[in-house]
Order: structure tokens, then sequence, then C-alpha cells
């Protein structure tokens, strides 16, 4: 198994291009079971998820190019793929490839809009809570569908007709089953209101995907998503957006480290909260045409208190890179995760490096220490990997991060974009 080899104390100076979004990207590449035209994604990341919902849909009919890199002026290297779902050959997703990957299930709602009728095997995902299913169901049976769980699939039917409009009024912002309700939404009869939606700019843009394809939304990027159901959906092409987690997790890296970087094509607007934390923690942020830079130069970490909330507050999936980066500010933090009910694996993992964390229900109270030191330590899930490879950055000798598969689900190039910016970092495979 692959692990990652860094020796801390490098400060990161140079540019940083960020990728696209994991988060944007699999929905995106799911709306394309909506129609029987290709849909081209420019700006798809190289991700490991990218490639299990590639067989994914292959598995459901979904013809699948890639059509190299695109290096254009502002030097974003994502892949062009064009999915084309002529036909849809199987409406069952199995559980040994929906197993490893949450978003997988979101191919319900395109699956029941279009066919009529899914089969998808329960999710699996990132292990930070029991995250449960019940609001996509509810959605969808607002929307008409009868459901039952049989053997571990949540096997769903549309009524005759197909799917027809609904109020849906989530009990909570989430963000799957937001995806869920707009893509079924498109092809549904009549007029669809989906209130509390999730408001995450990734939800924007698959909206934004749709509505190129011929969807009619409106109230995009608000809490209140309006679609009226059309007959048919065709072909389009669409840019992934840059990826804000990847952008706020370097953000944490320069800071932890120290130096200066420029985060290429970054979007401000998409992480505002995370920037807010950044800049009362004493890190200077400049937004400049080409993206945000992130400095930190002498000056010591302050600490800052915060609380995970839907977008636009702070993100969950930014929380253990923010753990990392207040293990070493001059005081005590509190970090309070409010969605997600177990996240916080990386603590233990954190405590190898020396940090002083103590957790208690939400909270988890953060005592900086004026030095780390590098450790052997195991990544959990996706983020909680990457917040070990902050804290190893910063601290002193030798970081071994075992299990790095889980980074490679959702980081593109790692260490090639950190050792590019002066870090010493590599991966070691065996
Ligand atoms: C692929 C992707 O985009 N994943 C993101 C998505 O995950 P995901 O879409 O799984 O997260 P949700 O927004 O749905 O989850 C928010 C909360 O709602 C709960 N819930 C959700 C659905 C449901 O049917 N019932 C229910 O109770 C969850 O357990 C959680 O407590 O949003 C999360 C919150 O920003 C991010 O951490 C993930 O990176
Ligand atoms: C939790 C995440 O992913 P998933 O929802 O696919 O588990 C994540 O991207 O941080």
């Amino acid at each position: 198994m692959d692990r990652i080899r860094l020796v801390g104390g490098n400060s990161l100076n140079g540019e940083i291009p960020i990728s696209g979004a994991k988060n944007a990207a699999l929905p995106l590449m799911i709306a394309s079971l909506l129609t029987d035209e290709p849909l081209v994604l420019e700006n798809v990341p190289r991700l490991a998820d990218v490639k299990q919902l590639e067989r994914i849909l292959e598995n459901h009919g979904v013809d699948i190019a890639v059509h190299g890199r695109r290096r254009g002026a502002d030097q974003m290297d994502g892949q062009r793929m064009t999915f084309h779902a002529g036909e849809i050959v199987d409406t069952t997703a199995p559980y040994e490839l929906v197993s490893t990957m949450r978003a997988s299930f979101w191919v319900i709602g395109p699956l029941l809009a279009r066919m009529g009728e899914a089969r998808v095997s329960l999710p699996g995902g990132c292990a930070i809570g029991t995250r449960p299913v019940d609001l996509f169901l509810f959605a969808l049976e607002q929307m008409g569908a009868e459901i039952e769980i049989d053997g571990g699939y949540v096997v769903a039917r549309a009524p005759a007709g197909g799917l027809r409009g609904a109020r849906i009024t989530f009990p909570k912002v989430t963000v799957g089953a937001t995806h869920t309700a707009l893509m079924a939404a498109t092809l549904a009869r009549g007029t669809t209101i989906i209130e509390n939606a999730a408001r995450e700019p990734e939800i924007g843009n698959v909206a934004r995907c749709l509505v190129a394809m011929g969807a009619k939304i409106s109230g995009i990027d608000t809490s209140t998503l309006t679609i009226e159901g059309v007959d048919r959906l065709h072909g389009a092409t669409h840019e992934v957006l840059p990826d804000r987690i990847e952008t706020g997790t370097y953000a944490m890296a320069a800071a932890m480290a120290g130096g200066d970087v420029l985060l290429r094509n970054a979007r401000p607007e998409h992480l505002q909260a995370a920037l807010d934390a950044l800049s009362q923690a004493g890190v200077h942020i400049g937004v400049e045409e080409r993206g945000i830079r992130i400095a930190r130069n002498g000056n010591g970490l302050l600490p800052v208190d915060v609380e995970t909330q839907p977008f636009p507050g702070f993100p969950t999936d930014l929380q253990a890179q923010f753990m990392a980066l207040m293990t070493m500010a001059d005081g005590t933090s509190r970090i309070r995760e409010t969605i997600f009910e177990n996240r916080y694996m990386h603590v233990a993992e954190l405590a190898r490096f020396g940090a002083d964390i103590k957790v208690e229900g939400q909270v988890a109270t953060v005592t900086g220490k004026p030095t780390l030191k590098g450790a052997q330590v195991m990544a959990t899930d996706l983020r909680a990997s990457v917040s070990l490879v902050i804290a190893g950055l910063a601290a002193r000798g030798e970081t071994i991060v075992n299990r790095i598969y889980h980074l490679d689900r959702g980081f593109e190039r790692l260490e090639d974009k950190l050792s590019r910016c002066g870090a010493e970092i590599e991966r070691v495979a065996g």
C-alpha cells in the first residue's frame, strides 16, 4: 500500500493550481444519465472517486471518452470528458460498485426520472457518521415514487406516467438529497419546489449544467429551487467549478508551513467563512485576479473558534484541516462539528504529533503548542488524511502517512503540488 513520506519545516512558496471540484464533478457525471445525448464536462479532476463513478455509469450503459487535458491561458489541467447515456441498459447500481462511495447513490434520481425505476445499493463513503438516506427517499416519495428496501438495495418505482412535481421541504439541509431531488424534478410532470435546499456552490454548478441541458430551474444558489419539469433534456458542454475544499486545504497548508502561495483559479466567494477564520488566525489573504494569495511570514497563529455549518458557513470538509492548523496556535481554540456526529477520527492521529486536543460531544478543544514532532500516522478518511499531511508539513522530522488511498479519492497530484512549492514530500510505493 502506498504511503506519503514528508519531512516538515520547509515553508511553501509559489503557485498551486486548483483542480475541478470532486463534489461537483460527481453529480455532473450523474446528470449525464438524464439525457440520451452526450454531455461534455470540462475540468474533470483525475481522482479515484471519478474513476469509480465511471465504472458505475458504464454499468448503466454510459459511453465515456476522455479527450485529454485542457491547458489554456489559465493553466487548468483537468480532463475534458464526454458521457453519453444513449441507452440505459441496466437500472441496478450494484453493491460492489456503490459501497465505496457515497455519491454513487445519487444515480437513483436520474434513473428513476428517466427510466421509471431504479435499484440502488445503500451507499458507503467516508466513515464520518451514520449517513442515512431517509431524506432522499422522502423527496422521491413526495414525487410519487414507491420505495422499498430489499436485501440492502433501495428499490424505487415511479408512478404510471412518471414522477410528479411536488413541494419538498427538507427538515434539514442535505447536499446529496438536494442534488437528487433537483435532478429527478427536471424530468417530472409539473412543478417541483425544493425548500430548505442546500446552497453549496456545487449545487449551483450542477443546476447551471441542467439549465444548459434544457431544464427549467429558478432560484439557483438560494434555498428555494423551483423546477418546471420538461419532457426531455439534451446534450451540453459544461465546466466543473474549482474545488473550494482543495483551495481551503492548501490555504491551511500554507498557513501552517508559512510562506507565500497563490492558489490559482480559486474562487474566494466559495469559501469566505474559511478565509475569515484564517484571517482571524493572523494569516494574510489577498484576492487577486488569478486566484487567492495566502501568506504567513514570521508571525505566529492566533487561536480561532469555528463551528461547521451548511454553506455559506464553515464547511465540515475543512474541519480536520483547520484543527491541524490550530494545534500550533498560540492559545486554545474550540471547534464544533455540527454536520456529522463522528468526524473526529483525526484527533487520535494528530495526538501522535504531540497535539493537545480534547473532545467532548460535538466540541474539540485544541490547546496550541509551539512545536509538533513528525510521526507515523494512519489516514482514516479523506479530509482527516490531509489534515495529517498539514500537521506533517510543520512538524519536526519525518512523518509517514499510511493508507493514502483515502487521499487519492479527493486530491489530485497532492505531493506534486506541495513539492513544487518547496515541501519535502514524496509518495513511497509498496
Ligand atoms: C460527494 C459530496 O458532495 N459529499 C459532501 C456532501 O455529503 P452528503 O451529501 O452525504 O452530506 P449531506 O449534506 O447529505 O449531510 C448533511 C447531514 O444530513 C444528514 N442526512 C443526509 C441525508 C439523509 O437522507 N438524511 C440525513 O439525516 C447527514 O447524516 C448529515 O448529518 O455534503 C457534506 C456536507 O457538506 C460533505 O461533507 C460531503 O463532502
Ligand atoms: C465526505 C466526503 O466525501 P463523501 O461524501 O463522498 O464521503 C468529502 O468529500 O469530504
